[in-house]
């Protein structure tokens, strides 16, 4: 047998390319234009003939299909802001039951026509997919939808939650015509760090989960796939942090539906219809939101007053309240999105009986009073605090008096910088 040294090798691969060169300019300036077209494109026609290979071309255009190559970690919900793609011509290799399937990313830098030009402005990247011929029925069949369901849930993961607030109609032509506007949503809250009964708390967070799996049960008893939540008690007892903490746990958007600043049924139908799905829909005070002269309701008005006014008022907020209702029946129940809608309120005794009728609230949640347990949790957050001598005494103080996980939480805090110190 005959062996090449290292410099020989060089040499006669060397000599290859030069002809290669050589052949290709002749090639170029001797073969007309067209004829030299024609012959590519069926090189290349003949060639794919030959390949055991397929080749497929995906122009980037949605985040439909996300890459991610399996050396690089998933971003975590924590790290929203990072994202990893492929970088251009960059080459990554993904499994699917068993088979190896090449992804790689390319672009097209087409030829300037405008005199101002951004770097990058024209580029069309795309992406080629390559496998052997006889993973064709799997990779049609499955593997494609199966890089779409990621694409799409990583999209999920890592886009950032919004809260949105409905827009005084007046102005609706200066949003150009947008009825919510909304900034990014960023609430701390969570069910570990919410002061409750542990089992009502694992209650609804299992209620949640079993509402989240639910797609297919709502579809096939033919209803909208919506849970209503009443939160009831009095102030700071945490219901608003419960409905962020909600929304964490879902990875849910939050429409904060001020009713206020609604007009009327036209308006109130155009904010609905808006509201995309993954969301939950709050209406805070609702006692106070259902009344129709557009004013919160003064608290501390006579009684005599009242007494005169409810007549009308019980009028007014029950058809308010039959009426969003249906509404929200109605035009949820074309969407099919996931949606969650939660009434809050400090007087539950003073609500419109078609509001928490049954069936129509779906779960009615009491936010109480702070107990021993709740203290618990409160010192584990604020102090990072688990046991401690005064514990015993807090246990029997808590028993007796009657004190909000706000107030509790408020006392909790350090009073200025060195006390956090110490
Ligand atoms: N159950 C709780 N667990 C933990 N923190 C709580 C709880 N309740 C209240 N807090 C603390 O008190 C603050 C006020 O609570 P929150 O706004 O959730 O009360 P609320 O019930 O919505 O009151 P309101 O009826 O006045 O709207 C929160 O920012 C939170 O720090
Ligand atoms: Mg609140």
């Amino acid at each position: 047998m005959m062996m090449m040294t290292t410099g020989e090798l060089w040499t006669s691969l060397g000599s290859t390319a030069g002809t290669i060169m050589l052949v290709w300019a002749m090639f170029r300036s001797y073969v007309p234009y067209d004829i030299r077209e024609y012959l590519i494109k069926y090189g290349h026609q003949f060639m794919s003939f030959l390949s055991p290979y397929i080749e497929i071309t995906f122009q980037e255009y949605t985040d439909d299909l996300l890459l991610r190559s399996p050396q690089q970690p998933d971003a975590s919900p924590n790290d929203r802001n990072l994202v990893f793609s492929m970088d251009d011509y960059e080459e990554v290799t993904d499994e699917f039951q068993g088979v190896k399937l090449r992804w790689s990313s390319n672009k097209n830098i087409p030829m300037s026509t405008s005199i101002i030009d951004y770097p990058g402005s024209n580029e069309k990247r795309y992406y080629k997919l390559k496998f052997h011929k006889r993973h064709r029925e799997l990779v049609t069949s499955s593997y494609l939808n199966h890089v779409r369901e990621e694409g799409k849930a990583i999209g999920v993961r890592n886009r950032q939650r919004k809260l949105y607030t409905n827009n005084k109609s007046d102005n609706w032509y200066r949003y150009r015509g947008s009825v919510w506007s909304h900034v990014v949503f960023e609430h701390p809250a969570t069910f570990q760090k919410l002061a409750m009964d542990p089992v009502k708390k694992k209650e609804i967070v299992d209620d949640l989960i079993t509402f989240s799996k639910s797609k297919e049960y709502y579809k096939k008893i033919g209803k909208a796939w919506k849970r209503g939540y009443l939160l009831y008690g009095p102030p700071g007892t945490g219901k608003s942090s419960m409905i962020a903490a909600m929304a964490n746990f879902l990875d849910y958007d939050i429409y904060d539906l001020e009713l206020t600043t609604v007009k009327d049924n036209t308006e109130l139908r155009k904010l609905l219809i808006e509201i995309s799905s993954k969301s939950v829909v709050v209406i805070e005070d609702i006692d106070c939101s259902l009344d129709l002269t557009g004013q919160r309701r003064d608290r501390k008005k006579s009684k005599e007053e009242k007494e005169k006014k409810e007549g009308e008022a019980e009028q007014s907020d029950s058809i308010w309240a039959s009426q969003l209702l249906n509404f929200i029946d109605g035009l949820w129940s074309a969407g099919g999105g996931e949606r969650l809608i939660v009434f809050t309120t400090n007087h539950v005794d003073q609500l419109d009986p078609a509001l928490t009728r049954r069936g129509r609230m779906d779960k009615h949640i009491e936010m109480s009073y702070c107990n021993y347990e709740g203290f618990k949790v409160l010192a584990k957050n604020y102090l990072d605090l688990e046991s401690h001598p005064l514990f015993n005494t807090i246990h029997g103080l808590m028993d007796e008096t009657q004190i909000t996980p706000a107030d509790v939480a408020e006392n909790l805090m350090p009073k200025s910088l060195e006390d956090n110190c110490k």
